[in-house]
């Protein structure tokens, strides 16, 4: 049998090329290449080792005809065309706890760093200039630390921040009250985090929902004096507004590692007063790479020697005999996870998932599993149907699986409902044919619809022509309408209606549409 062949094309730690070896796979480790020396070479290789650096595109995977993995040593994944991956039959799979603990202690270094100003009073002592009087810094201890994001990486750095003395509060809308009590921190909300922070340290994924969390006017609004790190991701924070903001004073001080666009060469923030910077450095550490270099080649060695999948994100832990059978019911259980993620509010502390009719013959983990992937992909990059389930118990996320022996209205139906503080919110689908996931049912609506691409939902008031007026305006922000589904409880009541759309949604329509008459909810979706 020929040796898998496998690519390291970033930086990263000789042990990740030894355990290749070691464990049955050529390996060439061939770093700068450009996207078009990639695409000409990616054909020969099973595998593709990666950190940063690399952009795997869907152009460079069009060429990967042999490529079966892609290993990330680290945790963010958005230099990887997951779904162009995934369409391949690519494995995708990253490190995600290798790095935490170095990229944790960057944080607080920074925050060190801001508070003495250390790096500008470096730069002038070697200067020559001695200048004592200029540097007048603040004291951690008692200050409070905001965390935005309490992960692996943001709970390591809220214990450190805690062993400084420091009150720590923290904004995650998927915090639990009871994990917050064991952390020992107090979950507040986005805004008074803000108001009360000293030092406020991102530790979220970029996503659509965090992608300028701290926009101008959260950080106009946020308490005079405040200070700012980021080690998560560029594009969390406005940099024009933060810049603004340091010069007016009104921000004391911002600390990051990673930019809007990088390499940074340039950026809006270089210069502004109280300042300061490293190049992407959070997980540059002897102990991290080692760490995820081995985890990666031992990861992808297995997949490709054994078949063994462990922290993959784009595919579901299934033995072969099972997965024909579950498949079509994991693609219509993660979609009503995502479903009910993206609609359910409030403060989220229990799921349930029910099996009635062919489905409850099944077996429950993995579409357990598979619906807490889909529910919690709005908050995590690094979740998938492996250690979803991990996660939602290490979170405090109390999850049921039920099975009903019960003959219901359908052959086979998933229900899958949230418990938030405002009340239980629940979704249904069932299968049309052995292969095709249809929602049937939207909190208590009966509705059928695919889940699938940008989707509109909205909940109005059942009168006439409100159909003509929401299709006026999608035509006239240039929307094609794809599919169009209408549920209501009795003529007259609420009503749903489920498009779906040709291009994504903006905040735009959903602000036009929120002002239409009858209109009580409006909510743009992604599958
Ligand atoms: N600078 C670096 O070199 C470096 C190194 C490692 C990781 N990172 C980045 O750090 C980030 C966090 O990594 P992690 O391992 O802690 O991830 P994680 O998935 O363990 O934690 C992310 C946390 O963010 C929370 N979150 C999601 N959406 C949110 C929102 N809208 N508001 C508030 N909180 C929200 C999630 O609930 C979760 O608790 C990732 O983006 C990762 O890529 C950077
Ligand atoms: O590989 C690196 O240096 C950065 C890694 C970091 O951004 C991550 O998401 O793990």
């Amino acid at each position: 049998m020929t040796k898998p062949k496998v690519l390291i094309s970033d930086k990263m730690d000789p042990n990740a090329a030894k355990i290749f070896e070691e464990r049955g796979c050529d390996v060439d480790v061939i770093t700068g290449e450009t996207p078009e020396e990639l695409k000409a070479r990616i054909g020969e290789y099973d595998g593709l080792a990666i950190r940063s650096s690399t952009k795997v595109t869907a152009d460079i995977l069009s060429a990967a005809t042999n490529l079966k993995v892609i290993g990330r040593a680290g945790i963010g994944v958005d230099n990887v065309d997951i779904p162009a991956a995934s369409s391949q039959g690519v494995v995708v799979m990253n490190t995600p706890f290798g790095n935490s603990i170095t990229t944790a202690e960057h944080a607080i270094a920074m925050m060190m760093a801001l508070a003495r100003q250390i790096p500008a009073a470096n730069a002038r002592t070697q200067a020559g200039e001695w200048p004592k009087s200029d540097f007048m810094g603040v004291e951690v201890t008692g200050k409070t630390f905001g965390l935005i994001g309490a992960g692996n990486i943001g709970t390591i750095a809220a214990s450190r921040a805690q062993g400084l003395k420091m009150k720590v509060i923290a904004y995650d809308p998927f915090l639990t009250e009871e994990r917050a009590v064991e952390l020992g921190v107090e979950k507040v909300d986005l805004d008074t985090l803000l108001s009360r922070a000293d030092f406020v340290s991102l530790h979220t994924p970029l996503t659509d929902q965090t992608r300028n969390i701290l926009n101008r006017e959260r950080l106009e609004n946020a308490k005079p004096g405040i200070r700012i790190i980021n080690c998560a991701r560029g594009g969390l924070v406005d940099e024009a507004a933060l810049k603004d903001l340091l010069e007016s004073g009104h921000i004391a001080g911002a600390a990051f590692d990673v930019f809007e666009t990088e390499p940074a060469k340039e950026n809006p923030l270089f210069g502004a007063p109280g300042f300061i910077c490293t190049p992407h450095l959070g997980a540059s550490t002897t102990e991290a790479q080692v760490n995820v270099a081995l985890q990666v080649a031992e990861q992808m060695s297995d997949y490709l020697v054994n078949g063994g999948v462990t922290n993959a994100l784009n595919v579901p832990s299934l033995s072969a005999e099972e997965a024909p059978k579950l498949r079509p019911y994991m693609k219509l259980a993660e979609s009503l996870g995502s479903l009910v993620g993206q609609l359910a509010h409030g403060n989220l502390t229990k799921i349930s998932i029910e099996r009635e009719g062919a489905a409850a013959e099944l077996s429950g983990k993995p579409i357990e599993a598979a619906v807490l992937a889909g529910f919690m992909s709005r908050y995590s990059d690094s979740v998938n149907m492996v250690n979803a389930p991990y996660l939602a118990k290490e979170r405090g996320l109390d999850v049921r699986s039920v099975r009903h022996e019960r003959e219901g209205a359908y052959n086979t139906l998933l229900r899958v409902t949230v418990g938030t503080s405002t009340g239980d919110r629940s979704v249904a689908g069932t299968l049309f044919g052995p292969e095709a996931p249809r929602l049937v049912e939207i909190f208590g609506v009966g509705i059928e619809a695919d889940l699938a691409g940008d989707m509109l939902y909205i909940v109005n008031e059942d009168a006439p022509g409100f159909i003509g007026r929401i299709g006026t305006l999608l035509g006239e922000k240039g929307i094609n309408i794809g599919t169009f589904h209408l549920g209501r409880r009795d003529a007259g009541d609420e009503a749903v209606l489920l498009l779906s759309v040709d291009q994504p949604i903006g905040q735009d329509v959903i602000d036009a549409a929120c002002k239409l008459e009858g209109v009580k909810t409006v909510k743009g979706l992604e599958f």
